[in-house]
Order: C-alpha cells, then sequence, then structure tokens
C-alpha cells in the first residue's frame, strides 16, 4: 500500500481540465506581472519551454525509513536526462564517493509494472550533506503522467526543468497542474541551456513566463527558487560558472526550499479492515496492515467506511499471537474492539484516529485509463460510466461523470490511454481523502488508476 499524502486543495486552477491545459493556448493567463508583459511584446518569440515532469519513488520510506534524511524529488522538463546526470556527477565528485551515471545508464529506463500499467522509469540515487534524494527521470511524456497518477514513484517536491532556448510546451501546464493535484507542494525550476542564449533579457522573460505559470498552478511563483544554468556544461567539466556552479546552486534550493514530508509515522493513526473475527468470551477483532501512524492499548479509535462511522475503544493489540501495548505504520494487527458486534464490521472499513478521516461519498479525481494492451478496455467509455472502484480494502460501484463545466458530456467519449478529470459518485460513502490512490475495475480486470483530487 502507497503511503497516503497530504494534498493542498486546489483552488481556482481546478478550471483548467488537463485537456485545456494541453491546449493551453485556449486557457486564460492570470493578470500578468507587468514588466513580464512588456518584455512578451518585446520579444514575441521568446517563450518559455518547460516540460515538467514526473515522480520518485520514497526508497527511504521502502527501506524502512533507513535514511535518516530522506526526501524523494520529481523531476521535471527539458534536458532532464542530462541533469539528471549532472547532478550525480556534481554531487558524487563534491563528496568524494557515490555513484556517477552516465546519460545513457539513466535513459534507458527499465519497464516497471505499477497496477497492471507500463511504465519506464529510470531511479536514481544520490545525496547531498542534508539529505538522501530518490530521483525518477521516464523517457517519455506518457511515463510521467502515469507515474504521477498511479504513485508509482511518491513524490515529496520537483525539480522542473525549463529550457532557456525553446519555445513553451503545453505539457508543462498539463505536469504543473498534476503536481498540484498529487499533493506536490514545492518545485524548485531549473532554466537550462543557457550556453545556448546570450540574450539576458531573455532569460529574464523565461524566468518571469515561469513565475506567472507557477501562480497560475497555486505554486509560489513569487519565491520559488529559479537557478539557471546548463546540464550539459556540468556534464562535459566546463565553463563551471554556468556548469558545476549551477548544479551546487540548483542543490542547495532543492535542500533549503523543498520541505521534509511528515513521515508516515508521525500522521495521524489509519488501518483499513482486512478481515473481521467474532473471539469467544473476547468479542470482535480486526485485522489489517497499520498504513500510518501509531496507535495504543486503550485508545479511541473510529470506525470509517461503507456506510458507516461511529466511534469505540480499542481494548487489546495482537501481533504473532503476543499481545502488545502498541501498534505502529507497517504492523500486522490484530485488534480488539470494545462492544462492537461482528456483524457491524467489514472489510473494506478502516480504523482510525478519531475526526481524521471523513467517509466521503462524491469527489474529483484524476484517472488514468489503460489502453488494450495494458489490459485496459478496448473500447471508450461515456458518461455514467459505472464500474467498481477499489480503494484500500474496500471495493464499491462508483458512477463516473464529466466534471460540471465539461462541454456536451454526453457526447463525450473516454479513451483507453487517457489521462482524464472525472467526477466520482459512490453507491455508499467510504473514508477517502485527497490524494487517496484508487483503481477502478470492472469484470475482473483493471480498467483505470486515480488519485483523488478534491471531495466534494
Ligand atoms: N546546449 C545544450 N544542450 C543541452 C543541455 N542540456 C541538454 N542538452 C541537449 O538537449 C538534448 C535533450 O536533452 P535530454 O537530457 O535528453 O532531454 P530529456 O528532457 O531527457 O529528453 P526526453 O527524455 O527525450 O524527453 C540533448 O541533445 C542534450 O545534449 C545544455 O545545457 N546545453
Ligand atoms: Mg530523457
Amino acid at each position: 500500500m502507497l503511503a497516503t499524502r497530504q494534498v493542498i486543495r486546489v483552488s481556482a486552477n481546478k478550471q483548467f481540465s488537463p485537456a485545456l491545459a494541453r491546449s493551453f493556448s485556449a486557457v486564460a493567463r492570470p493578470a500578468a506581472v507587468p514588466k513580464a508583459a512588456a518584455l512578451r511584446t518585446a520579444f514575441p518569440r521568446a517563450a518559455v519551454l518547460a516540460r515538467t515532469l514526473g515522480p520518485v519513488r520514497n526508497y527511504a520510506a521502502e527501506a524502512g525509513g533507513k535514511f535518516e534524511r530522506k526526501l524523494p524529488h520529481m523531476n521535471i522538463g527539458h534536458g532532464k536526462t542530462t541533469l539528471t546526470a549532472a547532478i550525480t556527477k556534481v554531487l558524487a565528485e563534491k563528496a568524494g564517493k557515490g555513484k556517477v551515471l552516465g546519460y545513457d545508464m539513466i535513459d534507458k529506463a527499465p519497464e516497471e509494472k505499477a497496477r497492471g500499467i507500463t511504465i519506464a522509469t529510470a531511479h536514481v540515487e544520490y545525496e547531498t550533506s542534508n539529505r538522501h534524494y530518490a530521483h525518477v527521470d521516464c523517457p517519455g511524456h506518457a511515463d510521467y503522467i502515469k507515474n504521477m497518477i498511479t504513485g508509482a514513484a511518491q513524490m515529496d517536491g520537483g525539480i522542473i526543468v525549463v529550457s532557456a532556448s525553446d519555445g513553451q510546451m503545453p505539457q508543462t501546464r498539463e505536469h504543473l497542474l498534476l503536481a498540484k493535484q498529487v499533493g506536490i507542494k514545492k518545485l524548485v525550476v531549473y532554466i537550462n541551456k543557457v550556453d545556448q542564449v546570450d540574450d539576458a533579457e531573455m532569460l529574464e522573460l523565461v524566468e518571469m513566463e515561469m513565475r506567472d505559470l507557477l501562480s497560475t498552478y497555486g505554486f509560489d511563483g513569487d519565491n520559488t527558487p529559479i537557478v539557471k544554468g546548463s546540464a550539459l556544461a556540468a556534464l562535459e567539466s566546463r565553463d563551471d560558472n554556468i556548469g558545476k556552479e549551477s548544479i551546487l546552486a540548483l542543490m542547495e534550493s532543492v535542500d533549503t526550499w523543498l520541505d521534509q514530508p511528515p513521515r508516515d509515522l508521525e500522521k495521524p493513526f489509519l488501518m483499513p479492515v482486512e478481515d473481521v473475527f467474532s473471539i469467544q468470551g473476547r468479542g470482535t477483532v480486526v485485522t489489517g496492515r497499520v498504513e500510518r501512524g501509531t496507535i495504543q492499548k486503550g485508545a479511541e479509535i473510529e470506525i470509517v467506511g461503507m456506510g458507516a462511522s461511529f466511534k469505540t475503544t480499542l481494548t487489546g493489540i495482537e501481533m504473532f499471537h503476543k499481545e502488545l501495548d502498541r501498534g505502529e505504520a507497517g504492523d500486522n494487527m490484530g485488534a480488539l474492539l470494545r462492544g462492537v458486534k461482528r456483524e457491524q464490521i467489514k472489510r473494506g472499513m478502516v480504523i482510525t484516529a478519531p475526526g481524521t478521516v471523513k467517509p466521503v461519498k462524491k469527489f474529483e479525481a484524476s484517472c488514468y485509463i489503460l489502453t488494450k494492451e495494458e489490459g485496459g478496455r478496448y473500447t471508450p467509455f461515456m458518461n455514467n460510466y459505472r464500474p467498481q472502484l477499489f480503494i484500500r480494502t474496500s471495493d464499491v460501484t462508483v458512477g463516473l461523470t464529466f466534471p460540471p463545466g465539461t462541454e456536451s458530456p454526453d457526447e463525450k467519449m473516454v479513451m483507453p490511454g487517457d489521462q482524464i478529470d472525472l467526477v466520482g459518485d459512490l453507491v455508499h460513502e467510504i473514508a477517502l481523502e485527497e490524494g487517496s490512490r484508487f483503481t477502478i475495475r470492472e469484470g475482473g480486470k483493471t480498467v483505470g488508476t486515480g488519485i483523488v483530487t478534491k471531495l466534494l
């Protein structure tokens, strides 16, 4: 089970569907910085190229928190693979240790399976004096999109790479929107290929465009660190001022600007119910794997989902036939519940710290629909599609519709391979949060995957 992460509510930016974002000319710009507007007029051809990319796997969490300091990040943009190689090189040289990965080693991303979806991702690790990082580079745009939605690699922050010399790409907006939707709070920008641009005003324009765009998507456009340099120069050990120095400045920004994510143990307790037993003379015991947080014997807990929501006391914790006083994230435990009948609880519910998770019926989500090659549908589906939604241990029928404001929703189709925002309406309430990930299944096969972006 992937760790659920906190997600910032997407405010005004939610009006931009990825489809709209793709045809970015149709997306209204915010009132721009006057100087940026003037510069844009002065350099009509000049625009920012920002291809934002995907995410990163939480190696530290996977390794059981072995790394003291961890902060996986997302890598985004143009010159990404070159930048990835340059970062490993510069940091390895600085520390006098570590692995230097050549461009070829990173670019040959192996294919991985995440929830039935094939995603090519190269996982790279490196270390500054402050933190250990896990970093992902994907060879193609589609892989990044899938990666972000499935959470195949967990993201806590990201680097956006913008080319100083190219035109703006619609993918920038799509990636920024997704980054916001999956709960990334802060980004760092690297303006790459400054070796190809000798016009200082042009670079200033690129920076201002990027700040505008960050603000449009709900990031802190004014304060986000923007570092200018050349990843290629760093990789080729030339022009240190724009090469190596820029990589060190970038990593300094990443170290200081991106926040440490809360550890699973620090989050409020949550355990999905897998099974329920009635034990003679003791009462009702539920079993499951603790997803996050810690729990003490005697604590008050809340049972949420499958239409239910009530509180009781956890009177006993059992693991491997031993009685314990405390359980924590990662533990497989049996929980003895006071005064609860077996019929009141079933698989699909969750046990949580009281008041931390709400039962939800309606929500907005960003979804990826599998292609037939990935085992998904052969045909498109329409508005009001009714598959099963699987989240944690629950399995509920859901009605999927297009978000309000969608033009002629009853004529619109969702094709296998599409990434799309949808509204889900469940037949009964379950415990959901912004950032909860789910799969969409039909007739025993996975047809899609998604992440909850807003509770309605
Ligand atoms: N002049 C110059 N070229 C660069 C720089 N960084 C990367 N490039 C070149 O830009 C091209 C694309 O770089 P990549 O690192 O492969 O870009 P990418 O974002 O990984 O591209 P995809 O994986 O294909 O999406 C390559 O030819 C690089 O050599 C730079 O700082 N200066
Ligand atoms: Mg690449």
